[in-house]
């Protein structure tokens, strides 16, 4: 029981037509109900931790409980930085015992984001850490983009070739059609697998990445509004597509909507029905609860990870 890269466990994932999920925490309770569902279903886990996060809850914070639960639990687990912006960050959690980055140059030309990642990759790989970059910017299919727009934003398959090659990098999140958040498509979800087909072809045994991966399950929306909340027309991606997507290639899923929703969800309800409750143990425990039982359905309905360990 430690923290450990994601290496071997891609290569398995990859080998099982499965894939890992990789779920952002900012709290205590979010990281027991994550790792509670994982042990108990034996899978394997990639816990990430954003910048947001890191501000949020302060880096120290987040690190000790993550040992904490690696202790408490006895699983083996990833700590991850999700979308490091630059350099200096990724230097910092690598520095700060992180196994895993990602640097995320989407945002710059080509060549920009083949420099910035190759330094980050050389500073990570020397001191046994791995590294995530990205290609291609996050964007749902509009109806109304058309075919040049989405070539312009999706990952071009020649240019990811190019870039593992030149970058060394181990893992790389592509642009399919999915975006953060929780309202993903207009119309119908679409993701485009044609792309993601020839990716994967031109990469074999390489591991990719989709970020913004929730599903965005109506039945936590509605919990949601029902309670008090606000948040019509929300919309994710159909877990059908995950399960398609993991067996082109696709081994780390990432998840924090979806979390976001049913703690949300779990403590509305429980504030509304208990209104002379006002210990936040009890509000909170619900939505630890939550958090467990979706990361338990992401395991065994979407990722196919349970007993793999
Ligand atoms: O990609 C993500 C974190 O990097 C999370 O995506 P969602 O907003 O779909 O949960
Ligand atoms: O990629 C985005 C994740 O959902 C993290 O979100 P955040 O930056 O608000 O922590
Ligand atoms: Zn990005
Ligand atoms: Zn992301």
């Amino acid at each position: 029981m430690a923290l450990i890269t994601s290496k071997k466990m891609f290569q398995k994932a990859y080998e099982g037509k499965y894939a890992i999920g990789a779920f952002n925490v900012n709290n205590m309770e979010i990281i027991q109900g994550i790792v509670e569902a994982a042990k108990e279903e034996r899978s394997p886990l990639i816990l990430q931790v954003s910048a947001g996060a890191r501000k949020y809850a302060r880096p120290t914070y987040l690190k000790k409980l993550v040992e904490a639960a690696i202790d408490d639990t006895g699983l083996d687990v990833v700590l991850h930085l999700d979308h490091g912006e630059n350099f200096e960050i990724c230097k910092q959690c690598i520095d700060d015992g992180f196994t895993s980055v990602m640097i995320d140059g989407s945002k710059h030309p080509f060549e920009e984001n083949i420099e910035l990642t190759k330094k980050v990759v050389d500073y990570a790989h020397k001191r046994g850490v791995v590294v995530e970059a990205e290609l291609g910017k996050l964007a749902g299919i509009e109806d109304d983009v058309n075919v040049s727009a989405k070539d312009a934003t999706f990952t071009d398959p020649d240019q990811a070739v190019e870039f593992v090659e030149r970058t060394g990098v181990d893992s790389l999140a592509i642009a399919i059609g999915t975006s953060h958040g929780a309202y993903k498509f207009k119309g119908e979800p679409r993701l485009d697998f044609e792309r993601l087909e020839k990716i994967s072809h031109m990469l074999p045994e390489f591991p990719l990445v989709l970020h913004g991966a929730s599903t965005v399950i109506p039945e936590f929306v509605d919990a949601c509004n029902k309670f008090g909340g606000n948040i019509p027309g929300a919309k994710g991606v159909p877990e059908d597509m995950l399960r398609r997507a993991s067996k082109l290639g696709v081994c780390k899923i990432n998840i924090d909507t979806d979390l976001r929703l049913a703690m949300t969800a779990a403590i509305r309800k429980y504030l509304v029905e208990s209104p002379d409750v006002f210990d936040p143990r009890k509000y909170l425990g619900k939505g630890r609860d939550a958090i467990k039982d979706m990361v338990k359905h992401k395991i065994k309905n979407v990722l196919d990870s349970s007993n793999t360990l």
